[in-house]
């Protein structure tokens, strides 16, 4: 079953879904897979996809993340993905489970499955670590800036 985020705090709410729950979702009637850490309802799509329904229906409630990076799909293709999110894998289920994820409450599946290889690499982003994705330029054009004002007072002294 797919449990929630624990309690509270300003992170919005999550939810998150084992990859036995995506793996039930494996039908003509629905279709979930993983992307990334990341659980998607694709099942209204499947027809719409350019790549075919075949394709889709092989990575059905599985990890998906190899096939869709090894096609090489378009930036509109990622975009697309937003509309079909429905949560996330549970941290049990990822192989970077890290020490925050600790205060999610586990899922009964997945802790009944300690030492199961079957899990999948999440590149689930934290919301909070986001400021380094503007923190980088920020620095990097503050020391040209520095730079600049430092050759031009060298070359009108020289
Ligand atoms: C569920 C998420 C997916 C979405 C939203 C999606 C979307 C798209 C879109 C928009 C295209 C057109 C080309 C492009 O813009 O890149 C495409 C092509 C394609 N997709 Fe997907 N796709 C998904 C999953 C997959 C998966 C899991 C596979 C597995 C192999 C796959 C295989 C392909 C193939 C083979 C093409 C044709 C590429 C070509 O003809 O150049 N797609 N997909």
């Amino acid at each position: 079953m797919a449990s929630s985020e624990g309690s509270g705090g300003e992170e919005s709410q999550v939810t998150y879904y084992t990859l036995e729950d995506v793996k039930k979702r494996n039908s003509s009637k629905e279709l979930w897979l993983v992307i990334h850490g990341r659980v998607y309802d694709i099942t209204s799509f499947v027809e719409e996809h350019p790549g075919g329904e075949e394709v889709l229906f092989e990575q059905a409630g599985a990890d998906a993340t190899e096939s869709f990076e090894d096609v090489g799909h378009s930036v509109d293709a990622r975009d697309m993905l937003k509309q079909y999110y429905v949560g996330d894998l549970h941290p049990d289920d990822c192989q970077n489970h890290s020490k925050k994820d600790a205060a999610i409450p586990s899922s009964n599946s997945s802790r009944t499955r300690r030492g199961k290889t079957n899990t999948v690499l999440c590149l689930v982003q934290d919301p909070k670590s986001s400021w380094t994705t503007w923190l980088i330029p920020a620095v990097a054009v503050l020391i040209l800036g520095l730079m600049y004002r430092f050759y031009s007072a060298d070359s009108r002294s020289s």
